[in-house]
C-alpha cells in the first residue's frame, strides 16, 4: 500500500470519527432528555427509575439484528453496551455490588452486563452482596448462580431463601482459567496452588496431569488467590484475565479449564420488577409437600403448556429436616397469561411459591 493511499484512508477515518463523535453526543443529549421526562412524570414522593433493563435488552438486540458487519454482532453490541452505560450514567450512575475482591469473574460479569460507567463495590461474600442490595446501599448486586462444569452455586441459592430479592437480569461468561505466578516464583518450585474451590474443580484433570503432587488450597475467590501469590515464592494461583492483569502476574499456562465450553451464569439482583420484552425468563422457588409424586405434579403444568424449563435445582428447605425446595427457571414472563395460568396451578399444589423475577434473556 502506498503512503498516499494510507494518508487518504486516515483522512476518511478522521472524518468518520468526527461524525461518530457528534452522533454519540446527540444520543447522550437524548438520554438526558429522557431523564428530564422521567423526572417530570413522577408522582409525589415517587423515586425515579432511570435504569430500564428491558429497554436496554431491546436496544442491544436491535443493534445485533441490524448489524451488517464487518464487526461481529457481539462485538458491535459490546460497543453499544458501553455507550448506553455512559448515557445512563449521565442520567444517574448505577451503584452495583458484586462478589469481590476486585478482579473476580463476577466483576467481569457485572461489567459485561452494566458496562463500565457504574460505581462498583466489591463485597467479601455472596450473602453480603444480598445484604447490601437489601439495605438499599446499591441499586443492584451481581452473584454467580451456576457453572456449566460444576453446577449450582449453593450459597447464592440459599441466599434467595433468606432475602426478598428480585432478579432483574442474567449474564453468561465464558470462564478461562490460567496458572499464574508472581515474578519471584520459580516454575519448578511450586509447592502450592491457590484458587476458589469451584475453579480448582473446573481444572481438576489438568492439575492431576501437570501438578499431581502439589497441594491445592481453596481460598475465598480467584482474585484473592492471585493477590496472595503476588508476594509468595513457591506458590501459583488459578484465576482469570482480570485478576492476572490487576496483580501483574505471569501466565505459566493458559486456558487450563477441563472443559473448553466452561461458562458461568450470573444473576443481577435488585428490587425493580422488569416488564416483558417478548424474550424473557422467569425464576421461581417452590416447596412441595413431601409426598410421592410431588415433583411430577409440579412439572405437569409446564409440560401441558409447552413451557421450556431451562433449569431445575433442589436445595434443603432449612425449615425442616428432609424437606426440599425447587429452584426452577423457565422461558416466559410471569405476566404472560399462559405463565400466569401455570403459576396459579402450581400454587394450588405447592406449600409455597415465590416468583424471584422475570427478566430479559441474556443478550450478550
Ligand atoms: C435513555 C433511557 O434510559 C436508560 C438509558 C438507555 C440508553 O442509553 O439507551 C436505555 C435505558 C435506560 O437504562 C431510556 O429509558 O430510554
Amino acid at each position: 500500500m502506498s503512503e498516499q493511499e494510507l494518508k487518504a484512508l486516515r483522512v476518511r477515518i478522521d472524518a468518520l470519527d468526527t461524525k461518530v463523535l457528534e452522533l454519540i453526543s446527540e444520543r447522550a443529549r437524548c438520554a438526558q432528555e429522557v431523564a428530564r421526562v422521567k423526572m417530570a412524570s413522577l408522582a409525589e414522593g415517587e423515586v425515579p427509575v432511570f435504569y430500564r433493563p428491558e429497554r436496554e435488552a431491546q436496544v442491544l438486540k436491535r443493534v445485533m439484528e441490524r448489524n451488517q458487519g464487518p464487526l461481529g454482532n457481539e462485538e458491535m453490541a459490546r460497543l453499544f453496551r458501553e455507550i448506553m452505560s455512559s448515557c445512563l450514567a449521565l442520567e444517574q450512575p448505577l451503584k452495583v455490588a458484586y462478589l469481590g475482591p476486585e478482579g473476580t469473574f463476577t466483576q467481569a460479569a457485572a461489567m459485561k452486563h452494566f458496562g463500565h460507567a457504574v460505581i462498583s463495590k466489591p463485597m467479601a461474600a455472596i450473602d453480603e452482596v444480598f445484604r447490601e442490595v437489601a439495605a438499599g446501599a446499591v441499586n443492584f448486586g451481581v452473584v454467580p448462580v451456576e457453572n456449566s462444569t460444576e453446577g449450582a452455586v449453593n450459597h447464592t441459592l440459599d441466599s434467595f431463601l433468606e432475602h426478598d430479592m428480585v432478579i432483574c437480569g442474567e449474564v453468561e461468561l465464558r470462564i478461562h482459567h490460567h496458572l499464574l505466578v508472581g515474578e519471584n516464583t520459580k516454575t519448578d518450585s511450586i509447592s502450592r496452588i491457590y484458587s476458589h474451590a469451584q475453579s480448582l474443580a473446573q481444572c481438576r484433570k489438568w492439575l492431576d496431569a501437570h501438578y499431581p503432587n502439589v497441594e491445592r488450597v481453596a481460598v475465598s475467590s480467584n482474585a484473592e488467590a492471585a493477590k496472595r501469590v503476588k508476594g509468595e515464592w513457591n506458590s501459583a494461583a488459578i484465576a482469570g484475565d482480570m485478576a492476572a492483569g490487576l496483580y501483574g502476574l505471569t501466565r505459566l499456562a493458559e486456558k487450563i479449564e477441563d472443559r473448553p465450553d466452561n461458562s458461568t451464569r450470573f444473576l443481577m439482583i435488585g428490587s425493580q420488577e422488569v416488564p416483558p420484552t417478548g424474550d424473557d425468563k422467569t425464576s421461581i422457588i417452590v416447596s412441595m409437600s413431601n409426598k410421592p409424586g410431588a415433583l411430577h405434579e409440579l412439572l405437569v403444568p409446564f409440560h401441558d403448556n409447552g413451557i421450556d424449563l431451562t433449569r431445575i435445582e433442589t436445595r434443603p428447605s432449612r425449615s425442616g429436616k428432609w424437606t426440599y425446595v425447587f429452584f426452577i427457571d423457565f422461558v416466559g414472563h410471569h405476566r404472560d397469561p399462559l405463565i400466569k395460568g401455570v403459576l396459579e396451578k402450581i400454587s394450588q399444589e405447592a406449600v409455597a411459591l415465590k416468583v424471584l423475577g422475570s427478566y430479559p434473556k441474556a443478550v450478550l
